[in-house]
């Protein structure tokens, strides 16, 4: 057990999969999983732990922002000894040419500033995801999906239509508010990540999915993260 996770030694599998929504979790646990169990609920974070075609894996909520997943990955990290973090979250697309539905696995997250920001001093470090892993989940795909920067913000309702502008014009393609801390994150203690994120709404045209559709959608972000985390080769 440590500070925000309830699990004892030997719950928590070597893989973990990290939505934003604790329900998000528990959705994919008992869709993907076999035999799905839940070994952590301190603060409501939902854990299960179970096997995708044999190969234990952990689905982990790690709530919204990056002081909340900072808090989640140190512990499954640095006390769980997990080697591969995955999230699989929502995002806005930024590009008129990123639809509704369509999946961005982040090559690089840019951010202002995240928890470990103080560490690099002067230093802009440039988050990546792990290649292995995005060049899997891309090969996973089975809908349209983009590779490419994001912006991971540390607000949702942004008032900086200046600094989006900029973003855009440099070619990021969505935003959220998680991914820079978690690859920062795995390049300091030497472990995969990559974040996999299905658009949820758009920032240009301000379109967003219906809930009962995002369910559907979210199914072929999993699929993805289960493929790059167990293909061989
Ligand atoms: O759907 P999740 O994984 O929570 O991700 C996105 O949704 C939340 C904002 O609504 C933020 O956490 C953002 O990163
Ligand atoms: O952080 C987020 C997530 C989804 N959509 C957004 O616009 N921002």
């Amino acid at each position: 057990m440590t500070f925000h996770i309830g699990a004892k030694p030997g719950e928590i599998a070597e893989t973990c999969l990290l939505p934003g929504d604790p329900y998000r979790a528990r959705w994919a646990a008992e869709r993907f999983l076999d035999a799905p169990r839940l070994v952590s609920e301190t603060r409501g974070m939902l854990a299960y732990t179970g096997t995708w075609r044999g190969n234990p894996v952990t689905l982990h909520g790690t709530g919204m922002g990056m002081p909340s997943i900072s808090i989640y990955a140190n512990e499954l990290i640095r006390d769980y000894n997990v080697q591969t973090l995955i999230r699989v979250g929502s995002c806005g697309a930024m590009q008129p040419h990123i639809a509704l539905r369509d999946i961005v696995l982040a090559q690089a997250a840019s951010t202002i500033g995240s928890p470990s920001s103080s560490i690099f001093r002067e230093m802009r470090f440039a988050p990546v995801a792990d290649f292995g892993l995005l060049s899997k989940a891309y090969a996973a795909a089975t809908g349209p999906v983009h590779v490419g920067g994001i912006f991971t913000s540390d607000t949702f309702y942004d008032e900086r239509t200046d600094l989006s502008d900029q973003l855009q014009r440099h070619g990021c393609l969505a935003v959220e508010m998680e991914t820079a801390e978690l690859y920062t994150l795995a390049a300091r203690y030497q472990r995969r990540a990559l974040a996999i994120l299905t658009v949820s709404d758009h920032i240009l045209t301000r379109a967003a999915l219906p809930s009962a559709e995002r369910e559907t959608s979210f199914a072929d972000m999993i699929h993805m993260a289960l493929h790059a985390a167990f293909a061989q080769g």
